[in-house]
């Protein structure tokens, strides 16, 4: 059986993700390509259970240690007990945020030591990669104004400009490493044209 393959979709708050992801699965469908959809953090019980834990806002601190931590044991789950078995059948594996989301959110955004973030990919992930990593790309004013319309604010979403500003410098820093693996789509424009840049990313995949 061949291998399936795995996209992720990474982007700031508010670039279109979760508007994208249908129209994604819309367009593999189309070409007769069965897709498992899910997310992170999340995706398992036990992991869905770890994804409450760190949206939640508390009153004790999470420190970035334990939230880089929790990060890796969700995606560990995650990782056994779906993406892995999905890929082993054939199917393709369609991801809402994956480890780009950790170097960009615990890297770029924390300011946490990338090494020890490689590391634990290594540890958790071994060598499963993304074939095809969708970033949606726009300035953070822009996806800040969408996604304040989603009304209450999760754990992240509470934080200042200027985090999100590293987190998208971080995405953009890493997708400029490996022009192979990432697709970097103007998220600014209107949604017709995201979409186009989208299906064509998609398409390439498909016919490589
Ligand atoms: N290209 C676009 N142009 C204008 N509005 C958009 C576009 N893409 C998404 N939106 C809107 O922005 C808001 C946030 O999108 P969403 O998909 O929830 O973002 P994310 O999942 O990345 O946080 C939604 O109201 C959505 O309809
Ligand atoms: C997967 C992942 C997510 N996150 C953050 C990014 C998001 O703010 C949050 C998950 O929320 P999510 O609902 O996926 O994002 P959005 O609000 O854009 O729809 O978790 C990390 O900090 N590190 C990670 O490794």
């Amino acid at each position: 059986m061949k291998l399936g393959r795995f996209i992720t979709l990474e982007g700031g708050e508010g670039v279109g993700k979760s508007t994208n992801l249908q129209f994604i699965e819309q367009i593999l469908l189309e070409r007769q390509i069965e897709v498992v959809i899910t997310r992170e953090p999340g995706g398992t019980e036990l992991a869905e259970r770890i994804r409450k834990l760190l949206l939640e806002k508390s009153d004790e601190l999470i420190t970035s240690q334990a939230e880089l931590l929790l990060m890796f044991a969700a995606r560990a789950q995650h990782i056994q007990h779906v993406i892995l078995p999905a890929m082993q059948q054939g199917r393709w594996v369609l991801c809402d945020r994956f480890t780009d989301a950790t170097y960009a959110y615990q890297g770029g955004g924390r300011n946490m030591d990338v090494n020890m973030i490689a590391w634990l990919e290594q540890l958790v992930q071994g060598s499963l990669r993304p074939n095809l990593t969708l970033l949606l790309d726009a300035p953070v004013e822009i996806g800040m104004r969408r996604a304040m319309h989603r009304g209450k604010l999760d754990r992240f979403e509470t934080e200042k400009v200027d985090f999100f500003q590293r987190v998208r410098q971080a995405y953009l820093e890493r997708a400029s490493l490996d022009q192979n693996r990432y697709s970097i789509i103007d998220a600014s424009l209107p949604l017709i044209e995201v979409q186009a840049q989208i299906t064509q990313a998609i398409d390439k995949l498909c016919t490589a």
